[in-house]
């Protein structure tokens, strides 16, 4: 073999002009803190999966963290008028709850008795007790008061959580907008107790009515409604996702967090985020 012209990957290194000292510079573990990340991952069983069930979910709460940075920018974005950014930021995250909906595929590879192996590990933990998940829904209008409950006992979650459930939702400021831009939208949608979940409303329908009766005299809000119509459509299918895998992982089993399991999520399927959106769509 010796004379043979294969360009080993050392040769090529070198040729490259790789950096390959790091003992002064910054590498990429240092800049990614590594060694935090990956050292945060530690099953409680003995069970070979449990790892997937760990990676599964903290790969998702980064995502989830992600969502959080664009969505609270995008919301700010929106209240003062600067639409492209809010357009771009909403994109996003639409493609980052795409992500997320794709990622159900991996944690379906997990068969029941694999997952009944690790279930009792969890105690009673659940992702209905994810901060930032709640965080998220609030964020997009879905308010309850009941869900601050399972974070009294971390006031520095708390905090975050009920900050979000105190705020205007994201659909409450782009309706703040479109009246801002002179379209007649119910007084009641622009000043309200916020902690309230939406209720939909026919003087909002026919607000939105006029955007997409006329898109091309209000082309700005005609996107931001349908970047709105994108995010709820990847939220439906994730929120799908999770059912039907938990159906599949857990049958009707109850759930570690105390609800009736895939009853609750099933009745979750039928949350509205932004009601008006998909109801004019048969006027038009
Ligand atoms: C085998 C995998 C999974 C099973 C069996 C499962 C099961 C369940 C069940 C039964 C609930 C209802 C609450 C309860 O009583 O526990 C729930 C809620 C929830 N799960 Fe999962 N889950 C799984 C994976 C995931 C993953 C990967 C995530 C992503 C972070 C997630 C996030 C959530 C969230 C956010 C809720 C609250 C939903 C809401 O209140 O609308 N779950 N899950
Ligand atoms: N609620 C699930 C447990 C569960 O899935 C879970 C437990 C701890 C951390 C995250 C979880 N994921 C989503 O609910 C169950 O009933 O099996």
């Amino acid at each position: 073999m010796s004379g043979c012209p294969v360009n080993h990957g050392e040769n090529i290194v070198q040729e490259e002009g790789a950096q390959l000292d790091f003992s002064k510079d910054m590498s990429y573990g240092d800049y990614l803190k590594l060694d935090q990340v990956l050292s945060a991952q530690h099953p409680l069983s003995p069970e070979h999966n449990e790892m997937l069930f760990i990676v599964q979910h903290q790969t998702s709460e980064l995502w989830m963290k992600l969502m959080l940075h664009e969505l609270q920018a995008a919301v700010a974005n929106v209240a003062a008028d600067r639409l492209p950014e809010a357009f771009k930021m909403l994109a996003r995250v639409s493609r980052i709850m795409e992500q997320l909906v794709h990622a159900w595929d991996v944690l379906g590879t997990m068969t029941p008795p694999e997952y009944t192996a690790i279930r009792p590990y969890l105690s009673n933990s659940s992702g209905f007790q994810s901060a930032q998940y709640r965080r998220i829904e609030f964020m997009l209008g879905n308010k309850n008061a009941a869900m601050l409950k399972p974070h009294a006992h971390r006031p520095d979650l708390l905090a975050q959580v009920e900050e979000a459930y105190r705020a205007p939702s994201l659909y409450d400021e782009a309706l703040r907008l479109i009246a801002r831009r002179g379209i007649t939208v119910p007084q009641a949608a622009l000043e309200r107790d916020w902690t309230l979940p939406y209720a939909a409303d026919e003087g909002v329908k026919a607000a939105w009515l006029e955007v997409y009766r006329a898109p091309e005299k209000h082309w700005d809000l005609y996107q931001m409604a349908e970047e709105l119509v994108d995010l709820e459509d990847a939220f439906r299918l994730w929120r799908f996702r999770h059912v039907t895998t938990v159906e599949r992982v857990i049958g009707f089993k109850r759930g570690t967090g105390g609800t009736g399991g895939v009853s609750y999520l099933r009745k979750m399927l039928d949350v509205v985020l932004f009601p008006e959106l998909w109801t004019l769509r048969t006027e038009l």
